[in-house]
Parts: C-alpha cells; sequence; structure tokens
C-alpha cells in the first residue's frame, strides 16, 4: 500500500509565514485518517513549518498524546527529511555499568513499520540493521531526489563524525527540514543523574545532540516528552540549545485512567487478588510491571494457573512475545519494571524494551497497567502506567503497594562516589513521591498532576481513582496499614527492609520481603529500591547525607505509628468489644495452617537441607500469627499470615531457624535434627493439621498449637525504640562522630520512647 504525498501546493497557505490548519488536516486525514489535530499537535507542527526556517519547539504531551504526529506531518507538508532522534544507550555507559545492553530498538522499527504500512517513506539506521540495509539508506540519501522523509537515528550515531558529515551534506543540498528529538526525557533523565560522574572526554553522545544546532544552526529542532518535571524542562532547553523555543504544554491529565492502589499488607494472597482483578477484565489485554525477575516469573505462574494467557519477557522471547502481544494472542505480559532512566534500566535485557520500547509499541487497547511492586519514580509510573489507554477508552492503572528495601553498606560495590551521591538523592526523591502517592488520602491523579508541576483541583478527577470514589474505604486501609506497620515494628518486623548480602536470594536478586538478621545489622543510612544488585549499587549512596533525612522522616513516622499502637492497646477493652465481629474461627485458622504448610512444600527445595517438621513449623508460625490478632484484631491476623506466607517464599534456611526458634524457643520438635523431611514423602508432608496435636513441643516451649498460653511466649523482640535506641547506642560506643549528638532523629528518638 503505497500513496503519494499530497501535492505539496495544497498546503502552502495565503499567509507565507504560517501553513493553514486546512491543509494540514487534509494531510492528515489522507494519510492517517484521522479527522482533525489532538492537544497541541497544531500548534506544534505549525510552528516548526512557520516561516522560511521554522520555529523551535518544545512539546510535552501525555503519553499516547500524539506526539509522533507533530513531526510526521511535517516530513509529510514539505519536500526534504526529517530526522528523528530517538533515545538508545551509548556505548559508554554500556562499558562504565558493564550492562548486558540489548541494542535493537524496538521503538525506531515498530515506527517505521507502521509508517510503511501507510505507505510512508521511512527507515531507521541502527547497529542490528545489515550493512546493505545501511547502504540502501545512504544511496536513498545522496541521490539528486531521495525518496525519503523520516529518517530515525539513534544519539549515538549523530555523535559520530561519518553520520554527520552526510547530514551536512544533506542540509547543504537544501534536503533537512526539521529533526525531532522524541522521549527528550530519557536523556535529560540521565543527564541529570549521571552527568556529574562522567570525564568530558566520554560524555555520551546524548551530549553531543547539541552539536547539530551549532552544525546546522537553521534547521528548527522538536524536542518532545511525555514526561517532564519543571527541572528537566529547563535542562531540555539548555542542552538542546533551543533558541526561543515555543513551549507547549498539554496537561498530563489522563483522564480515561482509574487510578487505585492496594496494599498487600491487607490482601489476603496479592497474587489472587490480581488474578481475579484480571478475570475481572474478561479477555482485554493488560500489562503487569514487577520489580524482580523472580517475581515475573513467579507472576506469570500464579497467572498461567489461573487461566490468564500471559507472557513473562526476557531477551529471547521478546520478539515473539511482542508479536504475540501486539496481535492480541496474549492477553497479559509481566514485564519487569525499570528504574527509570535508561542507564539503569538495563540490568535486564528486557527492561530496555519496556521502557523505551513499549513507548513506540502502539497497542492502544491496554485495559489494565498494573504495577505488581511500587514503581521507582512517579515518572516511571506515569509512563508505564500510560500504557493503558491509548485508544481513549477507559482504562485502570492499579498499583499493589507492599514494602520496600533499605539497602546497607554491604550492597554497594565500586561505583564513584559522586555517581552514588547523584543518583541517590534523585532516586530518593523520586522514590518519596511514590511512596506519598499510596500512603496519603486524597485524589491519586492530584498527585500525580502535581509531581508534574501541574496544579488542579480535585474535582477534576471526577472520582476516577479510588481515593475520591471510595475516600472512606482507603482511609481505613491507611489507618490499619498505619496500625499493621506499628504492631509488626512491635513484634520485630517492619515494612522497611534492610537489605545486605544475606537477603539476596538464591538467584543473587535482592528480596522484597523482611530479613529480621539484616533489621539488627543494617544500615538505616540508604534507601534502595532496585531489585538487582548492580542496580542497587547506583541507587545508593555511602554517605548519604541525601538519604538520612528520609530515613529520619519513615523512622520518626514508623515510631509514631508504634506509639499510636501501644495507645491503642491501653483501650484495649473497648476493642475487645468488637471481638465477636473479629473473631477468627477455628476453620479460617487450619486454612492458615494449611496456607503456611503449602508454602513451606512449595520451597522445600529451599529448606531440604533443614530438619524440619514442616506441620509443627506450620503451626508454630500460625501460632503466632494468632497470638498477634489476639491483641490487635483479625486483619492483623490476616496480615502476618499473609506476609508470613511470602516471607516463606524467599527466607533462607537459617532466617526460618531463626524465626522458629525465637517464636517457639524452639529445640525439640520443630527442629528435630534426625528426621530427614526433604523427600516428599516423608510424614512431614502430611498436611493433615489435626495430627500435629500429637507432635506437642514439650520442654517449656510450644506446648499447644491454639492459642498459645502465657507460658509459651516467645522471647520479648525488641520494638522499634527499643532498636533505635539500641542502634544509638551501638553507635555511640564505636564512633561519635557517626551519630552525633546533634543528630535530630537520635533526639527525637529519645524524646518519644518510653522504654
Ligand atoms: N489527531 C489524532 N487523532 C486520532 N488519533 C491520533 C491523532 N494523533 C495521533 N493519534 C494516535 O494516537 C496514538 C498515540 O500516538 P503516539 O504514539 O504518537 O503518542 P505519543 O505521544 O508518542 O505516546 P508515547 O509517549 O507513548 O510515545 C497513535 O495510535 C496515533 O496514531
Ligand atoms: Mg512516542
Amino acid at each position: 500500500m503505497s500513496k503519494s504525498p499530497l501535492p505539496l501546493q495544497s498546503v502552502s497557505g495565503a499567509e507565507k509565514q504560517v501553513i493553514k490548519k486546512e491543509a494540514l488536516v487534509k494531510i492528515l486525514r489522507w494519510h492517517f485518517g484521522y479527522s482533525d489535530f489532538r492537544g497541541k499537535q497544531l500548534e506544534a507542527i505549525q510552528a516548526v513549518l512557520s516561516g522560511d526556517s521554522g520555529r523551535d519547539c518544545f512539546c510535552l504531551m501525555p503519553t499516547g498524546g500524539g506526539k509522533s504526529m507533530c513531526y510526521q506531518i511535517p516530513a509529510l507538508a514539505k519536500q526534504g527529511i526529517v530526522l528523528v532522534v530517538s533515545p538508545l544507550i551509548g556505548e559508554y555507559e554500556q562499558s562504565l555499568l558493564n550492562y548486558d545492553i540489548v541494542k535493537d530498538y524496538a521503538a525506531q522499527e515498530n515506527q517505521v513499520m507502521a509508517l510503511k504500512e501507510k505507505g510512508i517513506a521511512a527507515e531507521y539506521l541502527s547497529s542490528t540493521q545489515t550493512v546493505k540495509a545501511k547502504n540502501e539508506i545512504y544511496e536513498n540519501l545522496s541521490s539528486g531526489k531521495p525518496s525519503l522523509r523520516l529518517l530515525y537515528v539513534t544519539p549515538e550515531l549523530i555523535a559520530t563524525s561519518g553520520f554527520m558529515a552526510k547530514l551536512i551534506k544533506i542540509h547543504d543540498r537544501g534536503l533537512l527540514n526539521l529533526i525531532a528529538i522524541d522521549e527528550v526525557r530519557s536523556y535529560m533523565g540521565f543527564n541529570s543523574i549521571c552527568e556529574c560522574l562522567l570525564p568530558e572526554a566520554s560524555k555520551p553522545s546524548y551530549r553531543k545532540l547539541s552539536s547539530l544546532r551549532n552544525r546546522l544552526p537553521s534547521i528548527p529542532v522538536l524536542a518532545l516528552t511525555a514526561t517532564a518535571v519543571p527541572k528537566v524542562q529547563e535542562d531540555v532547553i539548555d542542552s538542546l540549545c533551543l533558541r526561543n523555543p515555543l513551549v507547549l504544554k498539554s496537561s498530563f491529565n489522563r483522564p480515561n485512567i482509574y487510578y487505585e492502589v492496594r496494599y498487600k499488607d491487607l490482601l489476603d494472597d496479592p497474587y489472587s487478588d490480581l488474578c481475579n482483578y484480571l478475570k475481572s477484565y474478561g479477555n482485554n489485554c493488560a500489562i503487569v510491571y514487577c520489580l524482580e525477575r523472580t517475581a515475573c516469573d513467579d507472576l506469570a505462574v500464579h497467572l498461567s494457573k489461573n487461566g490468564i494467557s500471559c507472557a513473562g519477557l526476557n531477551s529471547k522471547l521478546r520478539s515473539s512475545v511482542l508479536d504475540n502481544w501486539i496481535s492480541s494472542k496474549t492477553q497479559v505480559v509481566v514485564a519487569t519494571v525499570a528504574f527509570g532512566y535508561p542507564v539503569a534500566c538495563t540490568a535486564f535485557q528486557v527492561v530496555i524494551l519496556l521502557q523505551d520500547g513499549m513507548q513506540g509499541i502502539d497497542r492502544k487497547d491496554v485495559r489494565v497497567v498494573c504495577h505488581f511492586n511500587i514503581p521507582k519514580s512517579m515518572e516511571g509510573f506515569y509512563q508505564e502506567s500510560g500504557r493503558a489507554g491509548r485508544d481513549q477508552l477507559p482504562s485502570r492503572s492499579l498499583l499493589y503497594y507492599g514494602e520496600f528495601i533499605l539497602g546497607n553498606a554491604a550492597s554497594k560495590k565500586s561505583l564513584p562516589s559522586s555517581l552514588e551521591e547523584c543518583s541517590s538523592k534523585k532516586s530518593l526523591a523520586d522514590f518519596r513521591q511514590m511512596i506519598e502517592y499510596c500512603e496519603e488520602s486524597g485524589c491519586r491523579r492530584k498527585k500525580i498532576l502535581e509531581s508534574f508541576g501541574e496544579e488542579v483541583p480535585a474535582s477534576l478527577c471526577a472520582k476516577s481513582c479510588d481515593a475520591c470514589k471510595h475516600p472512606n474505604i482507603v482511609s481505613k486501609y491507611l489507618e490499619e496499614l498505619t496500625s499493621a506497620t506499628a504492631f509488626r515494628h512491635r513484634n520485630g518486623s517492619s515494612r522497611i527492609y534492610t537489605s545486605s548480602a544475606s537477603a539476596l536470594n538464591d538467584e543473587g536478586q535482592f528480596s522484597e520481603f523482611w530479613n529480621r538478621d539484616d533489621e539488627e545489622s543494617g544500615s538505616e543510612e540508604d534507601i534502595s529500591d532496585s531489585d538487582d544488585p548492580v542496580e542497587i549499587v547506583k541507587s545508593v549512596s555511602h554517605s548519604s547525607k541525601s538519604s538520612e533525612w528520609r530515613i529520619n522522616e519513615r523512622m520518626e513516622s514508623l515510631q509514631r505509628a508504634e506509639e499510636n499502637y501501644y495507645g491503642t492497646e491501653n483501650s484495649q477493652d473497648k476493642k475487645m468489644s468488637k471481638a465477636d465481629k473479629n473473631s477468627i474461627s477455628e476453620t479460617l485458622r487450619e486454612s492458615g495452617k494449611q496456607r503456611l504448610l503449602n508454602a513451606m512444600k512449595q520451597n522445600q527445595h529451599r529448606f531440604s537441607n533443614l530438619q524440619i517438621d514442616f506441620v509443627t513449623s506450620a503451626e508454630t508460625l500460625e501460632n503466632e500469627c494468632h497470638k498477634k490478632y489476639e491483641k490487635s484484631g483479625k486483619s492483623f491476623y490476616l496480615s502476618q499470615m499473609a506476609s508470613t506466607v511470602r516471607w516463606l517464599s524467599t527466607a533462607t534456611p537459617d532466617e526460618l531457624t531463626d524465626r522458629l526458634g525465637k517464636t517457639a524457643n524452639i529445640s525439640s520438635e520443630a527442629v528435630r535434627p534426625e528426621a530427614n523431611f526433604s523427600s516428599p514423602s516423608s510424614s512431614s508432608f502430611n498436611p493433615v493439621i489435626t495430627q500435629v496435636d500429637e507432635q506437642k513441643v514439650t520442654g517449656g516451649s510450644v506446648k499447644s498449637s491454639s492459642p498459645v498460653s502465657q507460658d509459651t511466649l516467645p522471647p520479648p523482640i525488641l520494638s522499634f525504640s527499643e532498636f533505635v535506641n539500641r542502634r544509638k547506642a551501638t553507635d555511640n560506643q564505636f564512633s561519635t562522630s557517626k551519630r552525633p549528638s546533634s543528630d535530630g532523629v537520635t533526639r527525637v528518638m529519645e524524646k518519644k520512647t518510653k522504654f
């Protein structure tokens, strides 16, 4: 299917300066079949086509807003070529960070294919193309009358002298119309984070984009981005040397997306919750983002088991998975989330594709985008959730909020400290916005838009987020979450997870889940929100003054939560009057034990050398959860059970032994050295829980299944305040300079501590 461009004279308006709307709409209809321009498209197009040499333009439009059209129409409205620069990781960053980078760039390929299908002459130049294909493109460019209208290139190519020389030749022949720099945020985000560490000689190629302006001063530059916080906007204009650009900013509001957060801690089983959610959307298409590679795999298994057709993405499967997805054969794609910027997106091959590739892949009917883990930044979240509803039809963004990780010094490798500091500051601030999005009441949409500097009334949302639609329910969840957090602190667990070498799971990845040992040994100086040790290296800071305030804030809020908890403990009588309503039936307890037992069996490969009685151990852990319920209510019990099940999926044998030991003072049947329970035929896998009665633990430890009697209480576990104070004391012993007495947090802790 080939369409010849419309005769050019029909687009020249009577006024020489601006091409008339009607002429441009004609082109739009002829080539793309759309009846009119959207948002600021027309203004952008008219700006770059205005006058003799066009005007620079910086166009901020939401994901799916139709940015591509802003350079595709100019390419068809004027003889000559539009050069489109799309982001790709540079060689220098590759070698610096030693990442395994996927070099081909699906977005470019995809756009070019779509244009060709419409009969528009477009090509891309990338390292994945054959020499023959590249030569054909160059031949076309140097021919008397090139047929090419759009040429997509990477910033790396722009930076090469060979390509620049060719470009100048094209320009000198009067054939270069416009330079469009798409997804410009990617360069600038990277710039902001990492620029400080790059030696001058190795400045990445995106920095050399400014040379386009110097070498080709008469060609208008159109910069486009879907997300740009005000600071980034300034960066873009400066770095690209835009001259008096027309800045066009559309609202980032995506009115057709309903935003919702679900709290993992309050869910019985987030996996089934997600399955049910996706099922309720029938055969519609969805994307699920995960933090960890293993979580992707787990989720893919869960979804498949539940009859949801899905595919995880990895480098080998990538093309076929995407093909299937684009052609609607696969309903759900489970994807690993990226850090938000290309440099950090490359730990897994799939990520580049997701972050950048997905941007160009124009599947419009994604109805649900789910984040199974908290994204690293609002920008990333916006981009990813923005994959939903590009056809403007009602769609949903669902975020499962759970725990996050504090990385400690042990996880830091050998990145230059300047990088750590730069990336840490930025990532902490970014991450904080996401926590606020999840943990604060109030309109979610407003929070998203405010993070991009847009002031909007809450009424804008029109009840299309959970906080606006069900404010009471959301407040209740948040209250429960706060109490659960405090309660778990009282009982030795935390929603903040310190990560260290021991928190690495079998595959060398960081667990999302709490590690009790780490809490005592870990440093609270660093926050990492990464799924990969290499990423963590980048996202944490050694000296990390920048992260300290975050930690301080976090500690204070946890301490407040803890105090709330003790406050409510005093009014326990009042609470207990609701006991009936809150009561946990024996059936629920039995099913809880079964769940724990199943979780142990599922993870038996990790515990096979640990000679423990799974049935008794499950009972012990359930008792622990039940004991907590007695104090605080059913939701705590459910929350504890859910998090224990999740914890079992990542706990190391030592951690399990330790927890069982702490919980039940076990020295007896819960850990039986003589028994080998690694075989499925072993009696330890007998699922009949009632038999546990015969295996009661004696000798001062667990004596009965439930309820736990006073004399079987586990050894006391430090409260959060005790923990902080003990840390403080230890730190003071080592060095007074490490935690000076002027430390605001320490003083706050001292003042507030009740112990
Ligand atoms: N004026 C228009 N009328 C109707 N549909 C349009 C119009 N302009 C663009 N579209 C369609 O909207 C969809 C999104 O466009 P496009 O891919 O250019 O968005 P984008 O802003 O580049 O998004 P992203 O940030 O995800 O790359 C495409 O299918 C495109 O064909
Ligand atoms: Mg785009």
